[in-house]
């Protein structure tokens, strides 16, 4: 018998006819704007894979609201509505944007779900001078080069049903925050919270903090998973591509790589997904993947090939 596991695990073509001949209505343009930079999702994909997925949201939005409804029946009171809040976890450079930004699309057509944010937790990082100033400018993305308090704060106030909540916003023109700029939240049906960490355990007791993590306010959260080889590749072929687009604008933090041959481009890449990003994937983000409620397996094509989903 093989070991208990609290996921039931089906392949991609399993999984597609879940979809029960819901129409996809999504088409070729849609999808040209919300693919990420070299990520080559077709739509195919979408029918395939996120559409079920965004039909099983759609349960979980109805199963999750009775719930709030009967637990404030059970007190009495009549509290500002909630909204259902998904996370998207995974590394960088393995289409967590793409994924987010469909499923955003995809929810916001069901008749329950108009009103669909989508919020990326770069807008935590720490400015660049705070990260200078305590030695963590060759940690970002890492737990600590993150404002987890203010996180936290922006989280408990989304889920409260605040009327209208800010959140920063991060360049990666800049690479860095953008100072005075903030998105608002505004009561939406639903709230995808998409970024490397945001299935990451509570800080320690020890630091003072409250012992919650961002991720217990998700209602269902999605990891975007690929073996460490092949979104280490695709880091270094989008490096390259961003040769040509963002790093050849002259305000570009990034625009002294615009000049560099293929060569030294590679290197350049690889430098630094070893010494960022590789072992922030292995030492923080991998970890948390068992926290998912589904985890979405990509081939080394980039394409989805195994979905398991949380059943306990
Ligand atoms: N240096 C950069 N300049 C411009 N855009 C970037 C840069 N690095 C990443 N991006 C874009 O930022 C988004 C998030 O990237 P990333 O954090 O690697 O997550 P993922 O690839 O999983 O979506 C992607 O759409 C990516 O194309
Ligand atoms: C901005 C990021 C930390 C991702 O942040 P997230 O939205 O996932 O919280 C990451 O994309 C990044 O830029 N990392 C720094 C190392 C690098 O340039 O690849």
């Amino acid at each position: 018998m093989s070991a208990p596991s609290p996921y039931v695990e089906l392949d991609r073509s399993d999984w597609a006819r879940l979809r029960e001949n819901h129409p996809l209505s999504l088409d070729a343009e849609d999808l040209g704007r919300l693919r990420g930079l070299g990520d080559p999702i077709d739509l195919d994909e979408v029918e395939e894979v996120y559409l079920p997925l965004s039909r099983l949201l759609t349960f979980y939005v109805a199963g999750t609201t009775s719930l709030h409804r009967v637990t404030s029946e059970f007190l009495g009171e009549n509290p500002p509505k909630s909204p259902f809040v998904i996370g998207v976890a995974g590394s960088v450079a393995v289409g967590k944007s793409t994924t987010a930004r469909i499923l955003r699309e995809l929810m916001c057509r069901w008749p329950d779900t108009p009103r669909v944010d989508l919020v990326t937790t770069d807008g935590f990082l720490l400015p660049n001078a705070v990260l200078r100033e305590r030695g963590l400018l060759q940690r970002k993305g890492f737990p600590e080069s993150y404002d987890r308090r203010g996180l936290l704060r922006f989280m408990t106030a989304v889920k409260s049903g605040h009327p209208e909540v800010h959140a920063p916003v991060y360049s990666h023109h800049t690479y860095d925050i953008v100072p005075g700029e903030h998105v608002a939240v505004r009561q939406p049906d639903v709230l995808i919270v998409e970024g490397l960490n945001v299935l990451q355990p509570s800080m320690t007791r020890g630091d003072g903090r409250s012992g919650l993590a961002v991720a217990d306010f998700f209602d269902f959260s999605v990891y975007v998973d690929a073996h460490l080889e092949d979104i280490r590749r695709w880091y270094v072929e989008r490096f390259l591509r961003l040769r040509q687009t963002s790093f050849a604008d002259p305000d570009s933090y990034f625009h002294r790589y615009a000049g560099l041959s293929d060569d030294e481009a590679r290197e350049t890449a690889l430098d630094i997904w070893s010494s960022i990003n590789e072992p922030n994937l292995v030492d923080n983000v991998l970890p948390t993947r068992g926290r998912a409620s589904l985890v979405l397996s990509k081939d080394r094509d980039h394409e989805v090939r195994r979905i398991r989903l949380r059943k306990l």
